[in-house]
């Protein structure tokens, strides 16, 4: 059974890359859909507005909800998981990646503006597996960027996705603490060689030297993920 996922944005064209390379394969082998469906095709005005002023007050504008509630009934099943990115959701992660990767359906809600009457997560929370998610402490123009990243992550956790499983097993986010540092050839580039080590053959201490550089590059740069803290 493959992964279906259905995007709902009013910018279709931001998810072209998702024809590209690793997600261009999955979809023509089969292990995963992909639709893109234009918001503004489920407005009833002739100005196809998906916004309107915040209840309340304050700047800027609220997409309103009819439009996404039409959008999403005519693609949700009861097997569905709603998504919807919002820098004031939970933070998604390797984890929730490969959680999704072994979803049936994901719907992605890309709002744009201030972000989505809330009314549409209520109503369909009590229906379906509904989550808000952020990809991090930043804030964007809206949730497609979020979409692609969170789909890209996601579809490589799917089995029969990357050609070598192999590739999943060492990297970063995955162990421990972040990923030791690659180099391929020329053996010197403009005066920088390659450790030595890695240049001899003996896997147990490339083993050894890989272990000492993840955990120095994780103290660096990501002291959060070193383990107890
Ligand atoms: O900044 C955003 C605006 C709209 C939808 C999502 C986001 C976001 C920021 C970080 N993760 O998601």
């Amino acid at each position: 059974m493959p992964l279906r996922i259905d995007v709902i944005t009013i910018f279709p064209d931001y998810f072209a890359p998702l024809q590209l390379s690793l997600m261009g394969k999955a979809q023509q082998s089969g292990l995963v859909t992909i639709a893109i469906h234009d918001l503004r095709e489920f407005t009833s005005d002739r100005h196809r507005s998906v916004d309107d002023t915040p209840y309340g007050g304050g700047a800027g504008m609220v997409m309103t909800p009819e439009p996404w509630g039409q959008a999403i009934d005519a693609v949700v099943t009861d097997q569905s998981t709603l998504i919807v990115p919002t820098p004031a959701g939970k933070l998604f992660s390797q984890p929730v990646a490969a959680e999704l990767a072994h979803s049936t359906h994901l719907i992605f809600a890309c709002g744009r503006y201030e972000g989505i009457d809330q009314r549409v997560v209520e109503y369909y929370r009590p229906r379906i597996d509904v989550r808000e998610l952020s990809i991090g402490d930043y804030v964007l123009a809206g949730g497609d960027v979020a979409t692609l990243a969170m789909i890209e992550a996601s579809v490589r956790l799917v089995p029969g996705v990357l050609g070598n499983p192999e590739s999943l097993v060492e990297e970063s986010h995955q162990l421990p603490g972040v990923e030791y540092p690659s180099y391929t050839k020329p053996p010197t580039w403009r005066g920088l060689d390659v450790p030595e080590v890695l240049l001899s053959g003996h896997h147990d201490q490339i083993a050894r030297w890989r272990a000492e550089q993840s955990t120095i590059r994780t103290t660096h740069n990501r002291p959060d993920l070193l383990p107890g803290s």
